[in-house]
């Protein structure tokens, strides 16, 4: 059996297809949705990422603004320019790209952001309010993997689905956005003894473990969904996932590739928030008319 290799580019332009016509209709009637995005320092990876931020914005007709700085940049003035972007009106969605240089807190960068402008969904409240399922942002790529796996017409709820990986912006998270979908949940990490055993039993199986090609055909049991989370670049330039993809191939049922699925769908998920945002902004104005 070889594995069917899930179409992102299919997903993602479908749904960014939907977001464009929101944020048309939203546009028209007075509210354009607007993103800030802020790097500081010349981490290449993190740039490629943010300029394919400020590309998918503008073809969805997001307004969108990048704040590159310097990577000695003092903590106080990525915390000053943070709060400017808080009372910015065409501002509806802030993102500060991760990794941060070593000498600024992401704790205290992230808390600075206003709760109702985070689009990443990595402040405290918001991820406090995942948690108990309460309505706003989703982090975006744990949300864009579900999307994945309806849009392919899984049936998650009772499905045992294992995440490996506990970060806070994808494994963790992600065991929460299952455990919505009523799927039958466990994490693993590298305490974990018998890893493959365990990976054996999933029914689908999320690898968010950032090494590269970590996951082997021992690890996937016939006919499992595996969605590759991991972007590594590898000695030769090349970019790899956290799955042998090779390998796995004609174990799984389902497989996604890297580059070119969960990555864009991350960046989709971000232009949803954004207009998410961007509407109850419309919305609150509405109201005090
Ligand atoms: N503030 C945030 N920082 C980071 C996040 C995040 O969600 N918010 N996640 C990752 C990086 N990331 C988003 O910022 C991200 C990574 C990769 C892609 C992507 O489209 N990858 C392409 C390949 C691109 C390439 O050529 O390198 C793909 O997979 O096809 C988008 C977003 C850490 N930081």
């Amino acid at each position: 059996m070889t594995a069917q290799v899930i179409n992102g580019k299919e997903i993602v332009a479908a749904y960014r297809a939907r977001i464009k016509e929101e944020v048309e209709r939203l546009t028209e009637g007075g509210c354009q949705p607007g993103l800030a995005v802020v790097i500081v320092g010349d981490d290449p990876a993190s740039h490629v990422y943010v300029r394919n931020k400020a590309k998918a914005c503008e073809e969805a007709g997001i307004y969108s603004e990048v704040h590159k700085l310097p990577g000695d940049t003092p903590e106080s003035e990525v915390l000053a320019l943070i709060g400017q972007l808080n009372v910015n009106d065409r501002i509806h969605g802030i993102l500060v790209q991760s990794p941060l240089p070593k000498h600024i807190s992401e704790e205290k960068i992230v808390e600075a952001i206003a709760v109702h402008k985070d689009a990443d969904c990595f402040h405290p409240v918001n991820v406090g309010n995942l948690m108990i399922g309460k309505e706003g942002p989703a982090p975006c790529t744990p949300a864009g993997v579900i999307e994945i796996l309806k849009h392919i017409g899984t049936d998650i709820a009772g499905k045992h689905a294992v995440v490996i990986g506990r970060s806070n912006i994808v494994g963790k998270p992600m065991a929460i956005l299952l455990l919505r979908e009523h799927a039958t949940v466990t994490v693993v990490h590298s305490r974990t003894p018998n890893l493959a055993e365990i990976t054996r039993q999933a029914d689908i199986l999320v690898a968010a473990v950032g090494k590269a090609k970590m996951v082997k055909k021992e690890h996937v049991k016939p006919g499992a969904i595996v969605i590759d989370v991991g972007i590594n670049r590898l000695d030769t330039g090349k970019l790899a996932g956290d799955v042998d993809f090779d390998d796995v191939l004609e174990t799984a049922g389902y497989i996604t590739p890297v580059p070119g699925c969960v990555g864009p769908m991350t960046i989709t998920i971000l232009l949803k928030n954004t207009l998410e945002a961007a509407k109850r902004a419309a919305a609150q104005l509405q109201a005090n008319v």
